[in-house]
C-alpha cells in the first residue's frame, strides 16, 4: 500500500528526491519567463487562477469552521465544493474578460469560455440560497484583491460564459474551477486549470495548486491521508499558506511560483521588451531509471484502474508503489521532476473532458515530457468539449512514455 513506513521503496526515493531538490533550489535561481505570442494572455491567465485560489481557500476555510455544526450530508458534501465551484468559475471568467490587459491576442477575436459549470439551478427558487452564496464568496474575494464587486447578474453572466463548445477555429479558454472536487471536499489536493486553445492545441496553461507542497515527505503524507481516507479532513491540508503556480507557454518553457508571489507587474523586460513577465523557477521532467521511478494515478479506483496502472508499470520495470493524488496537480509534479509518470486508465466508454487536461497536458510537455492516450496517439482538444481520443492517459519523460505504451500494447486492454 501507498504511504506505509513499510513500503520501502518510498523511502530511497524520498532521499533521493530530497537530495536532489535542494542540489536543483541551489542551483537554480529565481529566472524570469521570457514573453512570446500570448505573453499577455499568460499574465491574464495567471491573475485569474490567483484570484479563483483565493477565494477556494477562502471557501475551504469555510467548510473546516462548518464541519462540526449540525449541516446535512448534503451541505456538508455538495453545497461548499459547488459555492467554491461556480465562484471560481464567475471570477476567473469576468477577470478574463475584465481585468486590464491591452496585449491580450484574446482581446481581438470575441470571448470563447470551455467550462465545467453553469448557472442553470442558480436561477431556479430553489437555487436562491446557493446564489446568494456564490455572490458573496466572489464579491468578498474582488474586494479582498481591491477590485469592485459585481452584481448578481453579472456574477450569473460570467458562469454562462462556459457554455461555449470549443473546436478547432480562433482561440477558447478552457477551464475547471475546481478539478477534483473529492480532493478539495476531502482537504487533500484539488487544481484551477487554466489553458487557451489556439486552433484546437493549448498554447499556454496555468494551474492553480492551493494546498500543494512539492517536499518527498509531504507528498508521502498526502498519498498516505488519500489512501486511508477519501472523504473525512485529514491532516495532510497545507497549514502554512504555501502552494503553487504552474504555468507554461507554448516554446517558452514550465515554470512554478509560490501562490503568493504576484507577478511582476511593473518594469520592463530588458532584452525581450516585453511589458512584464512572470517570475518563477523553470521545472522539467526528470527521467530516471524505471527503478526509481514512481508512477502517480487518481485517488479514485473508480476514475481508473489501478489493478491494470500496476502491470503497466511492472511490466516497465517500475516496482514502487503509486502515488495518489486528485487532479490535475499529478501534472504538475511529474513536470517538476517529483515523479515519474501519470497512468489513467478509466472506463473504456469514458469519455474525458478537455478541461481536465489541457493545462495540465501544456505544462507537462513544456517540461520536457509526453502525454498521449493508451495508444500513444497525441490528445485531441480540437473536437469540442471533450477529448477526440481513445481510452485512457499516459504522461511521463520521453523514454518512460515509450515503454509505458509498448506494455499497455503487450498486456492488452
Ligand atoms: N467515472 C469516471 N472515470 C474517469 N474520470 C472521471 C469519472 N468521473 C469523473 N471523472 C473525472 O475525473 C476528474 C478527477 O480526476 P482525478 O480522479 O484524477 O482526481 C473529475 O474532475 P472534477 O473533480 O473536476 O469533477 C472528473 O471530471
Ligand atoms: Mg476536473
Amino acid at each position: 500500500m501507498v504511504g506505509k513506513k513499510a513500503s520501502g521503496g518510498r523511502g530511497g526515493q524520498r532521499k533521493r528526491v530530497r537530495t536532489q531538490a535542494s542540489a536543483t533550489a541551489k542551483a537554480q535561481s529565481v529566472s524570469r519567463m521570457k514573453g512570446g505570442r500570448y505573453e499577455a494572455d499568460l499574465r491574464l491567465a495567471t491573475e485569474a487562477v490567483r484570484l479563483a485560489s483565493k477565494l477556494c481557500r477562502a471557501s475551504q476555510l469555510q467548510l473546516r469552521e462548518n464541519e462540526n455544526t449540525n449541516q446535512t450530508k448534503r451541505d456538508k458534501l455538495e453545497s461548499p465544493v459547488t459555492v467554491a465551484d461556480l465562484g471560481a468559475q464567475a471570477i476567473v471568467s469576468w477577470a478574463l474578460q475584465n481585468l486590464p490587459n491591452s496585449g491580450a491576442v484574446t482581446r481581438n477575436d470575441g470571448f470563447s469560455l470551455v467550462a465545467e459549470e453553469d448557472s442553470d439551478f442558480l436561477r431556479s427558487e430553489e437555487g436562491a440560497d446557493l446564489r446568494n452564496r456564490v455572490v458573496d464568496l466572489v464579491n468578498n474575494t474582488l474586494r479582498g484583491s481591491g477590485l469592485k464587486e459585481l452584481t448578481e447578474a453579472e456574477v450569473l453572466l460570467a458562469i454562462d460564459e462556459g457554455r461555449s463548445e470549443g473546436g478547432s477555429d480562433r482561440r477558447h479558454w478552457v477551464l475547471d474551477p475546481i478539478d477534483g472536487t473529492r480532493g478539495f471536499v476531502g482537504n487533500r489536493q484539488y487544481a484551477i486549470a487554466l489553458a487557451l486553445l489556439d486552433e484546437g492545441e493549448p498554447v499556454l496553461g496555468v494551474l492553480g495548486c492551493p494546498n500543494l507542497s512539492l517536499e518527498a515527505e509531504d507528498l508521502d503524507a498526502r498519498t498516505a491521508a488519500a489512501t486511508s481516507s477519501s472523504e473525512s479532513s485529514s491532516s495532510s491540508q497545507q497549514e502554512d499558506g504555501s502552494g503553487y503556480l504552474f504555468v507554461a507557454e507554448k516554446r517558452r518553457g514550465a515554470y512554478k511560483v509560490g501562490i503568493e508571489i504576484e507577478a511582476g507587474s511593473s518594469g520592463s523586460d530588458a532584452e525581450s521588451g516585453a511589458p512584464g513577465d512572470i517570475l518563477g523557477h523553470r521545472i522539467s521532467v526528470d527521467e530516471v531509471d524505471p527503478n526509481d521511478a514512481v508512477y502517480m494515478e487518481s485517488v479514485e479506483t473508480k476514475h481508473s484502474d489501478h489493478a491494470f496502472a500496476r502491470k503497466v508499470a511492472e511490466n516497465s520495470g517500475i516496482n514502487k508503489d503509486s502515488l495518489k493524488l486528485d487532479s490535475q496537480v499529478k501534472y504538475g509534479v511529474i513536470a517538476s521532476g517529483k515523479a515519474s509518470a501519470f497512468m489513467r486508465f478509466p472506463d473504456l466508454d469514458y469519455k474525458e473532458w478537455i478541461w481536465d487536461h489541457a493545462a495540465g497536458a501544456i505544462i507537462m510537455e513544456e517540461a520536457g515530457g509526453v502525454v498521449t492516450d493508451s495508444e500513444g496517439k497525441k490528445l485531441d482538444f480540437s473536437k469540442g468539449r471533450t477529448l477526440n481520443n481513445g481510452n485512457g492517459i499516459v504522461a511521463a519523460p520521453p523514454k518512460l512514455h515509450r515503454k509505458l505504451i509498448e506494455s499497455i500494447k503487450a498486456l492488452g486492454r
